[in-house]
C-alpha cells in the first residue's frame, strides 16, 4: 500500500524530567484502520499517543524531541495552532469525561467555539450528525437537555467520541477508551470503533490483547519506552519477529 501516512513519527524521544519514557520511537499511522498500542503497564503507550495532538504539552515537565508530522506537517512547529490541531487530532480518554453540561451542549461545544455552525439550525445538524455516528441518537433525542452526567458510563463515553467527532477530525485517539465500561458498554465501543475508522486513522491504546485483536489492523508493542514492533495485527499475533512480543502476547510478563 503506498498511500502517504496520516501521521508519521521519526525518532521521538519523550522525557519527563531527566527521565526518558520514549525511546527512538517511528511509526506511521495510516487513514482507514485502527492502530492499536499495546505493552505492559508503564511502558509509554499513553506518553506516546499523547505526543500525536500535543496533549503533553500540559504536563510541565515532559518534553518531546524528534520528528511528528501530520500530513507532512510538523506539529510541534512553533506554527502550528495547537487548538486546531487538537481538532484535526480528537482524544477519548479513560473515563468518559463529559462536561458539567447538557447532551446537546456537550457536542455543540466545540463546533462553536471552531465556529463551525452559521446558525441554530446548522448547530442542530452538527449535534445530531455527531450523535448518530456515535451512536448514540436513538438513545438520547428525546432528552438533549438532559445533563451529559446522567448518562451511563457507555452511554458518556459515546457522548465523548460524539463530541470529539463533532468538530469533524482526521484522526481520533482513544487512551483506553473502555477500561471503565462492562463488556456490554465495550462491545458497544469496540463496534462503533470498527465503524468509525472508514472515516478517521484511529489510534487506540489498550491493555486487552484480546481488544487490539478484535478492533485493529496494526499492532505496535511497547516495552520499557522502545517500540519492539509494529505490523499488521494478525502477524503480531499469530507469528511475531521479536521474542520480547512473543513473551508479552503469550502472558509471560505484563
Ligand atoms: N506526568 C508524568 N510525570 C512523570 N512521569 C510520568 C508521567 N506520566 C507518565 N510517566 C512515566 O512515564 C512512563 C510511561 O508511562 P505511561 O503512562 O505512558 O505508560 P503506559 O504504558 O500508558 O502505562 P499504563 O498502561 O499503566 O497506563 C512510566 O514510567 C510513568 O511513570
Amino acid at each position: 500500500m503506498a498511500t502517504t501516512p496520516k501521521i508519521s513519527a521519526r525518532n521521538v524521544d519523550v522525557f519527563y524530567g531527566a527521565k526518558k519514557a520514549i525511546d527512538q520511537v517511528s511509526i506511521d499511522i495510516d487513514e482507514g484502520i485502527v492502530t492499536a498500542f499495546i505493552g505492559p503497564s508503564g511502558c509509554g503507550k499513553s506518553t506516546f499517543l499523547r505526543t500525536l495532538n500535543r496533549m503533553n504539552d500540559t504536563i510541565a515537565s515532559c518534553r518531546v524531541e524528534g520528528s511528528i508530522k501530520l500530513d507532512g506537517e510538523d506539529i510541534y512547529d512553533g506554527r502550528m495552532d495547537v487548538v486546531q490541531l487538537r481538532a484535526r487530532v480528537g482524544m477519548v480518554f479513560q473515563k468518559p469525561n463529559p462536561f458539567p453540561k447538557s447532551i446537546f451542549e456537550n457536542v455543540a461545544y466545540g463546533a462553536r467555539i471552531h465556529g463551525l455552525a452559521a446558525g441554530k439550525s446548522e448547530m442542530d445538524e452538527i449535534v445530531e450528525k455527531a450523535l448518530r455516528r456515535a451512536g448514540l441518537w436513538d438513545e438520547v433525542k428525546d432528552r438533549l437537555t438532559d445533563a451529559g452526567t446522567a448518562l451511563s458510563g457507555g452511554q458518556q463515553q459515546r457522548l465523548c467520541i460524539a463530541r470529539a467527532i463533532a468538530v469533524s477530525p482526521e484522526v481520533i485517539l482513544m487512551d483506553e477508551p473502555c477500561s471503565a465500561l462492562d463488556p456490554i458498554a465495550t462491545a458497544r465501543i469496540e463496534e462503533l470503533i470498527d465503524e468509525l475508522k472508514e472515516r478517521y486513522a484511529i489510534v487506540i491504546v489498550t491493555h486487552s490483547m484480546q481488544q487490539a485483536a478484535r478492533v485493529s489492523q496494526r499492532t505496535a508493542f511497547f516495552h520499557l519506552g522502545v517500540m519492539v514492533e509494529y505490523g499488521d495485527t494478525d502477524a503480531i499475533f499469530t507469528n511475531p519477529r521479536e521474542e520480547r512480543t512473543k513473551d508479552y502476547i503469550t502472558g509471560r510478563y505484563g
